[in-house]
């Protein structure tokens, strides 16, 4: 079966910035975070997918096809929602659909309807006259109605109030059911991140991680409170200590096996929240075991 995208041996420099990805392939169903910090590339990423950035080496394929050949059908079964709407602020939301539904033959009309509905998106305004949270809203629902296989989304609900970014989430996870869809998307809200993604990916210092299973992820990391300070520095597994007692491990087993032979008592155990692994993984380079 063609796989949605796959990536090999792709490297990118702009100026002093550097980006290497290896080899990532991503699988039909499935929704991907790409998760780094400021300026880390993943909006350079997404736009080496989507052909507007040109890698300087390697190989992306989407549906089996280069970005970079001349057959560009592809491009009809992927729909991009870049951080900005350009170049659409003198149309209405309802001109803007009449052009997406001529451009996409995958058009569906009842599920642009549905979402422009649910997320209460006004048609009839001309675009420069909406807000940037509804804007991004609008955006979506083309994007959504366009009904690809592939949807790739930098930072859909950076500007959404609170109901909104709820009803999109549930949006998209029921837009999941059919099976067929995948979506990769770019966030920096830990909630987003937990609420959709089964699969992970980090930009760490220029280079993209494998792919990683959130759930495998988060259960590869582990708190334990203990009732005393241990008695050296750093024990087997130990990447943080705060409060002196409370110790963050990358490798529970390994932490737990000493805490027992070294009779230290355990206070309480807890599986770190996704955000706090996140920002482990992100601001203190912490290597993935997973
Ligand atoms: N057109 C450009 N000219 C020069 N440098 C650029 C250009 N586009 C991107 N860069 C550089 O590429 C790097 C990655 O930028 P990119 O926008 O991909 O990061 P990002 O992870 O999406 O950031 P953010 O989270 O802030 O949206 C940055 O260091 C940026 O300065």
């Amino acid at each position: 079966m063609t796989l949605p995208l796959t990536i090999r041996n792709v490297e990118k420099s702009i100026d002093d910035f550097k980006l290497k990805i290896n080899e990532l392939s991503f699988e039909e169903g499935t929704i991907t975070a790409v998760i780094g910090t400021n300026g880390a590339g993943k909006s350079t990423f997404f736009k080496m997918m989507m052909n507007l950035v040109k890698q300087d080496s390697g190989d992306i394929d989407v549906f089996g096809k280069s970005v970079n050949g001349e057959d560009e059908s592809w491009k009809q079964l992927v729909a991009y929602q870049a951080q900005t709407l350009i170049g659409c602020d003198p149309f209405t939301g309802e001109q803007l659909r009449k052009l997406m539904a001529e451009l996409y033959p995958s058009w569906d009309e009842q599920l642009f309807r549905r979402f422009c509905e649910k997320l209460r998106i006004p048609l009839n305004k001309k675009v420069h006259k909406l807000s940037p949270g509804v804007r991004t809203k609008l955006n979506l629902a083309l994007n959504i109605g366009k009904n690809t296989s592939l949807l790739i989304l930098d930072e859909p609900t950076a500007a959404m109030d609170i109901p909104s970014r709820n009803d999109f989430l549930q949006f998209l996870l029921e837009l999941m059911e059919s099976g067929d869809k995948t979506i990769l998307i770019a966030s920096h809200q830990a909630d987003d991140i937990k609420k959709l993604a089964d699969y992970l990916v980090f930009i760490q210092n220029g280079e993209v991680t494998k792919m990683l299973e959130k759930d495998s992820l988060i259960f590869s990391y582990r708190l334990f409170w203990l009732k005393e300070e241990p008695p050296v520095s750093r024990i087997p597994g130990e990447i943080k200590r705060t409060y002196k007692k409370v110790i963050l491990s990358n490798q529970p087993d390994k932490t737990l096996d000493y805490l027992t032979t070294h009779n230290l008592a355990i206070a309480d155990e807890q599986i770190p929240t996704l955000e706090d692994i996140i920002h482990e993984v992100l601001m203190e380079g912490e290597m993935i075991n997973v």
